[in-house]
């Protein structure tokens, strides 16, 4: 065909009408398209939605371009390096098609603006996110709202789409997703056994205590105190606080840089250790960690033995001091770091990278003495970003250079006094990350993604591919082709690299889609909480509970916040209120808090109801454990319309563990379980380690 032929807009887009038909076709330009993510995955679906024709296109993204993204996300380039995602793609794949207008906003998806009026302009929304969390917050917005969504994920080789549609297929949280790794915070915080420990700790400990917000603790624990708690607990976390804040102001200070790094070391690496040294107790089933000593390390003479030793000789027995340790750390500063020579003890007893001063340079081992380098090196860069006031605080991101140094040192060096493996920069990236891909990855694709153990490198053409489903199911959710969708998986098998799934109905016990929705306009700071109940309940006297998120705002034994207004429980513009049935009869009403309409007087009421009043179904009877040994097929919940292209077939399944617990009421059950806790049968005796840290 003539190139002339091919950019006169009518032969534009003749090949999509053919194959869509004229009927959808000619619908595409007036569709408005969220996509969420700017990423691998949403570079080519950007590409994709603007070549398909669909008229209006928002895109959204809250990150700025790494180079390391440029492998992949074809719509940069290097000059384009930190700069906003979703402005650079728009402004790349508009000149793909001068029919559609992109609005791109650089922007966290969560933010309160893009609250669910924001999202009920939307006819479809394309998510192509790399997190649980926002996967989560979109597919809730899409159920409230009735809005057509498709979710995507890739991890390597493998793929899925899977196209949601509040009622008529399960949503996202139908299926319970794997619960986020998680690590009792004793063995973070004292008795780390592996490397992932160290690395948590490093990133999820240590970097917000020195460069995140300065969280005052001084107010809980004199209120602490006064209630009577363990007073030696309270004074041992008095200092702990005091000698935090004193390395956090080293490293703002005008002071050299250099000496506050060493102050964190000597914190973190020396004292700390030192003080758990103290704790008898825990060691005695335990390998005991060695203090680091700076300067011995810095000379490459640090003996690391790790025989049992007390506190009080640690310097003479575990710690060799050199006679005379002339020790200059500028030459490593200045790059020149000198290699292990073997006096010295390597961060990695038996690590799985290379060898220090072999392979790639992310990819190899640090030595000990490398590891202090980086660490003093990166304290410095990251202090400096801080004294420099563009910065008040830097937290953890993986594509910051400076972030991902602090930690790959910090976690060595701890790694090294516990006698634990260290890690790679590259591995230490991996694992920061590897969460996340978990997380998108169903569970089949996170099964193999475990038991490799391995950093799974993003493919370009397994993005492209999933894009390209991911247009094909938003077209069939458009023309309200059901019978059409499917939930697609690509796979590493060249006999069948795409497999096609019917899909499931609604779980009837799910926590999000089962939910009475309704847009709730109203001013946060006029209403209070018991006003709403009242309102929305229409004078009934049944007794609920009350949420924000996993928040419990009141139940019917808890009822001091019910004269609050909703700002002071800050459940505002953005957030849901969630009103749960006591007696678990009734399906929970969630409310979509919204602002008052611009043209709403000021005086006027404080709220608009919702109209209808949202009128929650009655919940559907959980599937209770088979009792009659004759039966072997299990009870279904109940029979349900089956829409088209829903393979009924599939187990009704996954009832939520709380749910199907006789002994707890519908709000405990279901707040235990969003914290992620899981009910015991028996009342069994709760471990000392039940506080978590989740690695998100
Ligand atoms: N809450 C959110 N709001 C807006 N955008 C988000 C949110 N969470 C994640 N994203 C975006 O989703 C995109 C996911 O893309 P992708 O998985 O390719 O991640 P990446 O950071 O570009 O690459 P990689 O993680 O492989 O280095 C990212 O650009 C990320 O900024
Ligand atoms: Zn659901």
């Amino acid at each position: 065909m003539a190139p002339s032929k091919l950019s006169s807009p009518k032969s534009r887009g003749r090949h999509a009408r053919a194959i869509l038909g004229p009927k959808l076709h000619d619908r595409l330009p007036n569709m408005k398209v969220l996509i969420v993510g700017a990423g691998g995955i949403g570079c080519e679906l950007l590409k994709n939605a603007v070549l398909t024709g669909f008229g209006h296109i928002t895109l959204l993204d809250l990150d700025t371009i790494d180079l390391s993204n440029l492998n992949r996300q074809f719509l940069f380039r290097k000059k384009d390096v930190k700069q906003s995602k979703a402005l650079v793609a728009a402004r790349t794949a508009s000149a793909f098609n001068p029919n559609v207008h992109i609005t791109p906003i650089h922007g966290n998806i969560k933010e309160s603006q893009f609250d669910l009026e924001w999202f009920r302009r939307f006819d479809i929304v394309l998510n192509a996110l790399d997190n649980l969390d926002a996967r989560r917050h979109v597919n809730k917005m899409c159920m409230a709202g009735n809005i057509p969504l498709v979710e995507s994920g890739t991890a390597g080789y493998l793929g899925q789409v899977q196209p949601l549609l509040k009622d008529r297929t399960e949503c996202f949280d139908c299926v319970p997703k794997p619960t986020p790794k998680t690590f009792p915070v004793c063995t973070i915080r004292s008795t780390p056994t592996q490397p992932i420990h160290c690395i948590v700790w490093a990133k999820s400990y240590l970097m917000p205590q020195l460069f995140g917000i300065d969280e005052d603790s001084t107010d809980e624990l004199d209120e602490a105190e006064t209630q009577g708690e363990n007073a030696q607990e309270i004074a041992n976390l008095r200092r702990e606080a005091q000698a935090f804040k004193s390395v956090r102001a080293a490293l703002r200070s005008e002071e050299s840089r250099f000496s506050a790094a060493r102050a964190v070391f000597q914190k973190v690496f020396y004292n700390d250790i030192l003080n758990l040294l103290s704790m008898e107790d825990m060691w005695r089933f335990r390998d005991r960690p060695v203090p680091l000593d700076f300067d011995l390390i810095q000379s490459n003479q640090f003996v690391l033995r790790r025989q049992a030793v007390s506190a009080v000789d640690l310097s003479a027995d575990v710690v060799l001091r050199p006679a005379n340790g002339d020790c200059s750390i500028t030459a490593h500063l200045n790059g020149n770091a000198a290699s292990n020579d073997g006096r010295g003890a390597t961060s990695t007893p038996k690590g799985s990278a290379p060898k220090s001063g072999q392979g790639l340079k992310d990819q190899r081992s640090l030595s000990l003495q490398e590891n202090l380098v980086l660490f003093v090196s990166s304290s410095e860069r990251l202090a400096a970003r801080l004294k420099s006031g563009n910065e008040e605080t830097i937290s953890f991101d993986k594509d910051d250079g400076d972030a991902l140094d602090f930690v790959t040192a910090a976690a060595n060096l701890r790694s090294t006094a516990y006698g634990i493996p260290g890690k790679s920069r590259w591995e230490v990236k991996g694992a920061t990350d590897s969460v996340s891909v978990l997380a998108l990855a169903r569970s089949w694709t996170r099964t193999s993604l475990e038991m490799a153990g391995n950093i799974i490198p993003a493919i370009a053409t397994t993005n492209a591919i999933i894009s390209g489903l991911i247009v094909l199911q938003a077209l069939h959710l458009l023309r309200a082709a059901f019978g059409s969708l499917r939930n697609i998986h690509a796979q590493f098998k060249p006999s069948a690299p795409l497999s096609a799934i019917k899909l499931s109905l609604p779980n009837p016990h799910c926590g999000i889609c089962r939910d009475a929705y309704a847009v709730f306009h109203c001013d946060p700071s006029r209403v209070t909480l018991s006003e709403v109940l009242k309102n929305i309940l229409n004078g009934s006297d049944r007794e609920v509970s009350t949420y924000e998120d996993k928040r419990m705002l009141s139940d019917p034994e808890f009822d001091d916040n019910l004269d609050r207004t909703l700002e002071s429980l800050d459940v505002t513009k953005g957030k849901f209120l969630s009103i749960a049935d006591e007696d678990g009869e009734l399906e929970t009403i969630t409310l979509a808090i919204c602002a008052l309409p611009p043209n709403h007087p000021v005086d006027g009421p404080a709220m608009i109801l919702p109209s209808p009043l949202p009128n929650p179904a009655k919940r559907v009877k959980p599937i209770l454990p088979e009792t009659s040994p004759q039966s072997s097929t299990p009870q279904r919940a109940q029979k349900r319309p089956v829409p088209d292209g829903v393979d009924e077939s599939q187990p009704t399944k996954r009832a939520r563990i709380a749910t199907i617990l006789p002994n707890h009421s519908p709000s405990k059950a279901r707040r235990l379980e969003e914290d992620g806790l899981v009910l015991l049968d028996q009342p069994g005796r709760m471990d000392e380690d039940i506080d978590i840290v989740v690695v998100d």
